[in-house]
């Protein structure tokens, strides 16, 4: 288990928001992640954690800076988790493209050179961040997951890949069908290779027809988001997992964009969700 090192920490609506780094065994590298700890974690009592993975381009700070989320993790007694999206660094591989490499690490385990060797995203959230949270803050082990777009598509594919562990998922304009939209084709030839029977294992719409647990889901899509409906096509996954048993709530949200002030303005709804899934 590796040591944390604080960055910062700040006081937000009575908790505290920390930026921690870490070595991670995962991508090999020094990893930075954000964890608020509301009031009730200060008060001694371990509070279930909800985990929040981010989008092309961002790092912890986005979510923790524009979401307005910690008033709400303040009100229902609940730690937010907020990783990095890739591996960085000097020596590490990156693109200048802005939708691949550092900023853009899809949540997968790349398979293929020059990523293979640090970008594993899928291991770093899924299991190693876990059970480094776990170890070192006042939490139990409950935990629920959410996201937006790349980071969307991370949150539902961790959740369906890992029956029982989150209680519920939920997505803002998440890339839910990555085999067939062109960032998730351009990023998992990349990372993944050039057979595409391969990248199955990381697509939600396609996990989902599959899943047995029936966790619950909840979507929520702007209809004036640029990226819609080409790299992001929601419906499709909606149509998937509510054929498969699943109980999906899918709102698309009039003149709504892909920022975040959609996210802002819909966070509440999606803490009640994890919240009443969490039993709190
Ligand atoms: N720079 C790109 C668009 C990048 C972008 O919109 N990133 C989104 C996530 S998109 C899907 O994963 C984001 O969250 N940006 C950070 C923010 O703080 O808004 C372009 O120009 O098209």
């Amino acid at each position: 288990m590796s040591e944390l090192t604080l960055v910062s920490r700040n006081t937000v609506f009575g908790g505290h928001h920390e930026r921690h780094s870490h070595h991670s065994r995962s991508t090999g590298t020094e990893m930075t992640f954000a964890v608020y700890l509301p009031p009730r974690a200060l008060q001694g009592h371990a509070v279930p954690v909800l985990y929040w993975l981010s989008g092309l381009t961002c790092n912890d700070e986005n979510f923790s800076t524009k979401a307005g989320a910690q008033r709400l993790a303040a009100e229902w007694g609940v730690a937010l988790v907020m990783p990095d999206t890739s591996p960085r660094g000097a020596d590490v591989p990156n693109d200048e493209a802005y939708d691949l490499g550092q900023g853009a690490g899809f949540y997968v385990n790349a398979t293929q050179n020059p990523w293979a060797a640090n970008y594993r995203m899928y291991d770093y959230v899924a299991h190693e961040l876990p059970a480094l949270v776990e170890a070192h803050f006042p939490v139990t082990q409950q935990r629920s997951i959410f996201g937006h777009s790349m980071g969307g598509h991370g949150a539902l594919m961790v959740a369906l890949k890992n029956p029982g562990r989150y209680a519920a998922v939920s997505a803002f304009a998440p890339i839910v069908n990555p085999t067939e939209t062109p960032w998730g084709q351009k990023a998992f030839a990349a990372y993944l290779g050039d057979d595409s029977a391969l990248w199955a294992d990381y697509d939600s719409t396609l996990l989902v027809a599959a899943a047995n647990h029936k966790l619950p889901i909840l979507i929520d899509q702007g209809d004036a988001d640029n990226f819609y409906p080409q790299q992001l096509q929601p419906q499709t996954f909606v149509a998937a997992a509510r054929s498969a048993g699943f109980t999906v709530e899918f709102n698309l949200r009039p003149g709504y964009d892909h920022s975040y002030y959609f996210i802002a303005s819909f966070i509440d709804s999606h803490f009640a969700f994890h919240a009443d899934a969490l039993g709190l």
